[in-house]
């Protein structure tokens, strides 16, 4: 065991509390689709990364009707499951369901699983699909899990030091971890903080607590989400609702 004297110092966040999922969705689709109106405007068109999983299907319904000049967006993923789009894991799967349709079926959108059999195997595929990705992202969307992994970032993951270095240059990565199920890819650290927009989307009491644990320090010190909170250039925005 090792002990220390300095104490782990406490992250700032900035969170704004919702009522309700839909009124959560709501503000998350209007800071979107703001970030992404204002990106086109300066420069012709924007990239914008969302995460997969459970939470954000409420924001993906809403966002797709914003009044937005699809044509020029480009929609890719933060990080996902190495599945298929035949598999309910998939997170592609899900964006296109609920995200690719009315005005947002006009958007690009680039995938990151690339059918070879393993991520390490399709990396090289993926990031050439993802070169092509205005950069910076014009927004960022993150969820985060009860273990406190953001992306896929997980606890344990032989790669985590990897995609959690601010200083590391590659744009994607493979993750194998036990609590991820199949093994993924997901984009660091880098590219991830470096959007005009970075949003954590939360939901639900047990979030939150992770979120405020890790952010204090403390045993919450091992939580992936805590790389974000320190190397983000400003405090991270977080939507919250019960
Ligand atoms: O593919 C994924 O799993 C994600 O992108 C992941 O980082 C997700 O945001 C969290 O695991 C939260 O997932 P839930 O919304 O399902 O709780």
């Amino acid at each position: 065991m090792t002990t220390s004297s300095h104490p782990t110092p406490a992250l700032p966040f900035a969170l704004a509390a919702y009522d309700d999922p839909a009124a959560l969705a709501r503000a998350l689709a209007a800071h979107v689709a703001e970030a992404l109106r204002a990106r086109v405007a300066r420069d012709g068109s924007a990239s914008l990364a969302v995460s997969g999983g459970r939470t954000p299907t409420r924001f993906f319904e809403t966002l797709s009707g914003a009044p937005l000049d699809w044509s020029r967006i480009t929609v890719t993923l933060v990080d996902e499951r190495w599945v298929p789009e035949t598999s309910d894991r998939s997170n592609a799967a899900l964006v296109r369901r609920h995200l690719l349709k009315g005005p947002a079926a006009a958007a690009r959108f680039v995938p990151l699983f690339t059918g070879a059999p393993t991520p390490e195997e399709g990396l090289a595929g993926a990031e050439a699909a993802v070169a092509a990705l205005r950069a910076p992202f014009a927004a960022v969307v993150l969820g985060m899990g009860d273990d406190g992994h953001t992306a896929s970032f997980f606890p344990g993951a032989p790669t985590l030091a990897a995609a959690i270095d601010p200083a590391g240059t590659a744009r994607l990565i493979a993750v194998r971890a036990e609590a991820a199920g199949e093994p993924r890819i997901t984009f660091t650290l880098p590219p991830l903080i470096s959007a005009d927009l970075l949003l954590l989307h939360i939901e639900g009491a047990t979030k939150r607590a992770v979120l405020e644990r890790a952010a204090a320090g403390g045993n919450g010190a091992d939580q992936p989400i805590r790389a974000v909170l320190a190397n983000a250039p400003r405090p991270l925005d977080v939507l919250w609702c019960p």
